[in-house]
């Protein structure tokens, strides 16, 4: 199994609260690894450091390092605009631009300086196929985004981030805000996403992480206190506090 990213000695503070402590952390191509633990456990802070989005909030500050293709890109080299084309991000409720679905999935490659029509044409079809939309929205591709359905738009916003290019997908709780039918079509979407990408999800939702996850992170205020095989986990956690969460008995 290749290695993606590997995170060692990551320890994370927003201004003088320590958020994460300590974190080691395998992330291998084309799996999908979830992340769960409770609320405020520092799973999104965690998924944020991959692609370097703490950065925009003041009077943080991180320590250890964070190799992505052996590269530590919390170096202060980094090109970020470049470590999030090839890191994405999918965030908790859809938010697309209240623009035509078109433009929507164009709006990145255009910025980074895609201009030639039919090449735009092709990754607008490419993206929407690979997000499992084509068929729903080939007709009416300069149409409003916003008039999408939930599910819909949660599955343009992932469109989006293909659009890009990337090669690792982080998703924080990208189904959280839609219905059991909408979920389900994303779940079914991430299978055959991992053939092409590295996917890191954080899910609130145990039944998700176990159905759609090779590798699970379990969050404990602030530190990783059990990683590992999404069977083992899930069947033998090495950690009465996993075991607790993982069965509902905790807190
Ligand atoms: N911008 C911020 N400034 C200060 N503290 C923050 C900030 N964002 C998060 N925190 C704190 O860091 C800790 C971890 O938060 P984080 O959002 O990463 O947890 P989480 O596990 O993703 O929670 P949830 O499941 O509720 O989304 C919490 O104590 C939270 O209050």
């Amino acid at each position: 199994m290749d290695l993606k990213i590997k995170v060692e000695s990551l320890n994370f503070y927003y201004g003088a609260f320590q958020a994460l402590e300590d974190i080691h952390m395998n992330v291998h191509e084309n799996k999908i690894t979830a992340l769960i633990g409770p609320s405020g456990c520092g799973k999104s802070t965690f998924i944020r450091t991959l692609n370097r989005m703490n950065d925009m909030i003041e009077g943080t500050r991180v320590e250890g390092s964070i190799l992505l293709d052996g590269e530590n890109i919390l170096k202060n080299e980094t090109d970020v605009v470049d470590l999030r084309k090839r890191v994405g991000m999918v965030f908790q409720k859809p938010n697309p631009f209240p623009k035509t679905i078109y433009e929507n999935v164009i709006y990145g490659p255009k910025r980074h300086g895609i201009k030639n029509k039919s090449q735009l044409d092709e990754l607008v079809e490419k993206s929407l196929t690979g997000a499992a939309l084509w068929n729903e929205v080939k007709d009416k591709l300069h149409q409003s985004a916003l008039a999408l359905s939930g599910g819909q738009q949660q599955r343009l916003c992932i469109a989006r981030c293909l659009a890009m290019e990337p090669e690792v997908l982080l998703m924080d709780e990208p189904t959280s805000a839609l219905d059991p039918i909408a979920t389900q079509k994303i779940e079914e979407l991430f299978e055959a996403l991992k053939k092409k990408y590295t996917i890191v999800i954080v899910t609130h939702s145990m039944q998700q992480a176990g159905r759609i996850s090779d590798f699970t992170g379990f969050f404990l205020n602030g530190e990783l206190l059990e990683y590992g095989e999404t069977d083992v986990l899930f069947t033998k956690p090495r950690d009465k506090r996993t075991e607790d969460y993982i069965t509902g008995r905790f807190g």
